[in-house]
């Protein structure tokens, strides 16, 4: 593993039951990128962040975190906050930062107290009492104040409104500027991530559909708009998804474009066309289950 590899996966594999939640996935992420791990709603997102942070032992396959396998060892370089964002609700804000000072030998007080003050949280409110918003934005502070490597955040917008959504965002990438942190944040909402990361996994039915750098991706794609006919007769070129509205189609093409074929326009995708059109050519894929 190369020394500018943070996080690395090797056919990671885990079930639950009978049902397949990661299916041998693979992929790398290298040291200071903002990685998206987008997928649909049980894809496999958050199995995957559980295994890379050391806490879910997998079935199959290997994660590394700056080349340790993940577990304790790991754990100290690590800032990991779980989907639901679990705090202890008895705690005051105040008291829940003591504790995260008490329990890791790298907290930055300073840095906590500054986050706290940027994020408005009241230090003598409950967490129990905290609106969803506010203990979402505590479990980012409580992650960055541990000052990690790596912070793995399981859809750490989703209980924020739009502004706190861009506060917390920001805050985000002010910590990237300042440390170069390596951050993978998974998501269900595309939109989300863009312009926020440079590289993205797609995760579909627990396996990675695509995944690297967004730029040269984004290059190595096309999207095709005009009649359904000229869509179907386009020869010679990967079709990832084709969308139709009436006698018009647009189609998400792996290709840098042609741009030959009469009566069709050609853009290059948005990242939000690029994963959109991922996403729902891998719904097509039948469901995956460990076999009986
Ligand atoms: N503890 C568990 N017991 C049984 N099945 C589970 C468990 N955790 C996850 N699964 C199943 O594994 C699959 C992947 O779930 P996971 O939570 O990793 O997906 P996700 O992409 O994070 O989804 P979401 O966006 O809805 O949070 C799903 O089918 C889910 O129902």
């Amino acid at each position: 593993m190369s020394a500018d590899t943070a996080l690395e996966v090797t056919g990671l594999t885990h079930s639950f039951g009978r049902r397949r939640a990661l299916d041998y996935c693979s992929f790398t992420v290298p040291v200071g990128a903002v990685t998206a791990l987008v997928g649909r709603n049980g894809a496999g997102k958050s199995t995957l962040l559980r295994a890379a942070s050391g806490l879910l032992r997998p079935d199959g396959g290997e994660v590394r975190v700056f080349g340790e396998p993940a577990g304790d060892r790991s754990l100290p370089r690590i800032g990991y906050v779980a989907q639901a964002a679990p705090l202890y609700p008895t705690l005051t804000v105040a008291q829940t930062l003591d504790l995260g000072a008490r329990l890791n030998p790298s907290w930055d007080a300073a840095y906590a107290r500054q986050l706290t003050d940027g994020a408005a949280l009241p230090f003598a409110a409950r967490v129990g009492m905290l609106a969803p918003g506010h203990r979402s934005r505590l479990a980012l502070v409580m992650a960055l104040a541990k000052r990690p490597d790596l912070l793995l955040l399981d859809e750490p917008l989703a209980p924020l409104d739009p502004v706190a959504r861009t506060e917390a965002l920001g805050t985000l990438m002010a910590d990237v500027a300042e440390r170069g942190t390596t951050v993978v944040l998974s998501s269900h909402v595309v939109a989300d991530v863009d312009g926020v990361c440079d590289h993205v996994v797609v995760l579909a039915e627990g396996r990675v559909r695509l995944a690297g750098e967004v730029e040269p991706m984004l290059a190595a794609h096309s999207v095709a708009v005009g009649p359904s006919d000229a869509i179907s007769a386009l020869g010679g070129v990967e079709i990832v998804d084709v969308r139709t509205a009436g006698r018009d189609a647009t189609a998400l093409i792996r290709s840098a474009g042609p741009a030959t074929t009469e009566g069709l326009s050609w853009h290059r995708p948005t990242l939000e066309e690029l994963l959109l059109g991922h996403l729902r050519s891998a719904g097509l894929q039948p469901e995956r289950k460990v076999p009986a």
